[in-house]
């Protein structure tokens, strides 16, 4: 009777698995029978059974450099609440910071293990320089010392399970924004000079680089790959659109049978941070460079979250009537702002230089129909330029996390003057009142003078033809602006009235 009642208890009870019940709103097999793990295709109470009894030890790498240390308690933490719990875990963080860690309780037979980097000045050479670390881990330190091994971002959390229903040799995650796309529109490398080319017309699923594992010695192979593909393009100056993704991605391609057996996983309980790109990254233009992270979803439970992603994945999908390829729209807008950038710091110099010449002119009353031809110049050089590559009135894909609003005419932006490269000493707010009106030059050394109220308004005019509207009232009198037919200027052609 005891002895009944013992077997009872050690009996596994878990729901009967169907041969013909599965989900049917997604795949569950690759084209070449590799598992596509979702909530809802396996079992966990049988899955975490099976796997018990091998005493795993699972090596889990995550970089933390320079202002990313933000993000490690939260990863760990939520690490230790969902991440192969009651199973081994040999966490390597690899910072430049040893002494910054957070101090994380850990579960039984989890532990640190803190490996110094040196930081870098651009994030791509970063995230880049994984691939190396990871390589030289897998080669030496991890002998022996783990069966599996899982390498992450550390803007990441887990929200829900992950555990050994994602072992397998090697594993990818299918990155949550492209889980749906055509092929085509996939982030991968399309220039064929890169060691990450990928044509338009292949690749199976898109990976996300920020979650990858397998067993240690695929992962090393891996990473090897990488850093070798990786050196071969930075000898060639060439550097692949979405860095380390691009190669990984490269990696993967199904060619030959190399990835058979291979495990892949939607994103469904991992999500990576939504995060200030702008403060991490202070240098790129991010919602361009950048896709916004993924938003966290509600995964507090193990129900399945298929809807969450697809919604999601619907709100980050191009517009779709246009034929850009994401890849081609991040490359031309890259290009877009550079050109801005340029044009708008020979704009400024331009007008500044014509208001000083005008000022000059009137001051010495010597030269009238030049100063008014010069006046006009000055009007014409701030009205928007034409642009050959981005058609003002053709909408702009909106690409995953960047804002609509990036479907406006690049135009609107052709002046724009930052406060801080003109004279910082000058830059007012508008709503200073008159009463303090001392006048500013507004350019070092030029002798032109303005009151500061009209500087501070002419700064912060947020189109080329009002900056110039502003700064031209400021410093010239009222008679000569209505001679040269200030507010009757036409754009596109419009000539100027001559003296
Ligand atoms: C979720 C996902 O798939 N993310 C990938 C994606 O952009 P992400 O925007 O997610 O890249 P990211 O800014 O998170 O950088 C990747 C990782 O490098 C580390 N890091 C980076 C910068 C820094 O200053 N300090 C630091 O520690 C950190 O672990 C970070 O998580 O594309 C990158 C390459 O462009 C990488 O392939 C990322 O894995
Ligand atoms: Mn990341």
């Amino acid at each position: 009777m005891r002895l009944k009642r013992k077997l009872l208890q050690i009996r596994l009870h878990y729901k009967q698995p169907s041969a013909v019940d599965a989900r049917r709103d997604i795949a569950t097999v690759s084209s070449w029978l590799a598992p596509i793990v979702w909530e809802g295709t396996f079992d966990p109470t049988l899955i975490d059974n099976v796997y018990k009894p091998k005493n795993l030890t699972i090596a889990t790498t995550v970089f933390v450099v320079g202002k990313y240390m933000i993000f490690l308690k939260d990863f760990l933490e939520s690490a230790e609440a969902h991440y192969f719990v009651g199973y081994r875990v040999h966490y390597y963080i690899f910072t430049d910071q040893p002494e910054a860690i957070p101090n994380v309780k850990l579960g039984e037979e989890r532990k640190l293990i803190v490996l110094k980097v040196p930081s870098s000045n651009r994030w791509q050479d970063i995230s880049m320089g994984r691939m190396a670390a990871l390589e030289k881990l897998t080669e030496s330190e991890l002998d022996n010392k783990a069966d599996y091994i899982f390498c992450f971002d550390v803007d990441a959390k887990f929200y829900a399970r992950w555990s050994v229903e994602t072992l397998s040799h090697l594993v990818a995650v299918i990155h949550p924004w492209y889980y749906n796309y055509p092929r085509e529109q996939f982030t991968n490398e399309r220039r064929p000079e890169s060691e990450a080319f990928i044509p338009a017309d292949e690749g199976d699923f898109y990976y996300a680089g920020g979650a990858f594992g397998g067993t240690v010695q695929e992962v090393h192979d891996l990473t090897k790959t990488c850093t070798e593909k990786q050196s071969i393009d930075r000898a060639k100056s060439i550097e692949a659109l979405w860095h380390d993704e691009s190669h990984l991605n490269r990696k993967h391609r199904t060619h030959g049978p190399f990835l058979a057996g291979c495990r892949h996983l939607s994103a469904t309980r991992f999500e990576t941070i939504r995060k200030l790109n702008s403060l991490l990254k202070e240098e790129e233009p991010t919602e361009l460079t950048k896709r916004a992270s993924v938003a966290p979803q509600k995964y507090g439970d193990d129900s399945d979250c298929s809807t969450d992603i697809e919604t999601q994945s619907q709100k980050a999908k191009p517009v779709s009537d246009n034929h850009n390829s994401p890849i081609q729209t991040v490359v031309e807008l890259k290009q877009e702002i550079k050109d801005l950038k340029e044009e708008n710091a020979k704009l400024k110099e331009i007008v500044l230089q014509a208001i000083i010449d005008s000022y000059q002119i009137l001051t010495h009353q010597t030269n009238v129909p030049g100063l008014l031809l010069s006046l006009r110049n000055i009007i014409d050089s701030a009205a928007p330029p034409k642009r050959s590559r981005v058609e003002p009135t053709k909408a702009l894909p909106a690409l995953p996390g960047s804002p609509q609003s990036r479907s406006s005419s690049p135009c609107a932006t052709s002046l724009f003057l930052p406060r801080s490269t003109l004279s910082s000493s000058t830059s007012v707010s508008p709503s200073q009142t008159a009463s303090q009106s001392s006048k500013v030059e507004i350019h070092p050394g030029t002798g032109v003078m303005v009151e500061k109220l009209a500087w501070a308004y002419a700064i912060n005019a947020n189109s080329a033809t009002v900056f110039v509207r502003h700064l031209l009232t400021a410093v010239f009198p009222v008679e000569i602006l209505l001679v040269i037919n200030l507010r009757g200027n036409k754009r596109g052609g419009g000539e100027a009235r001559q003296p």
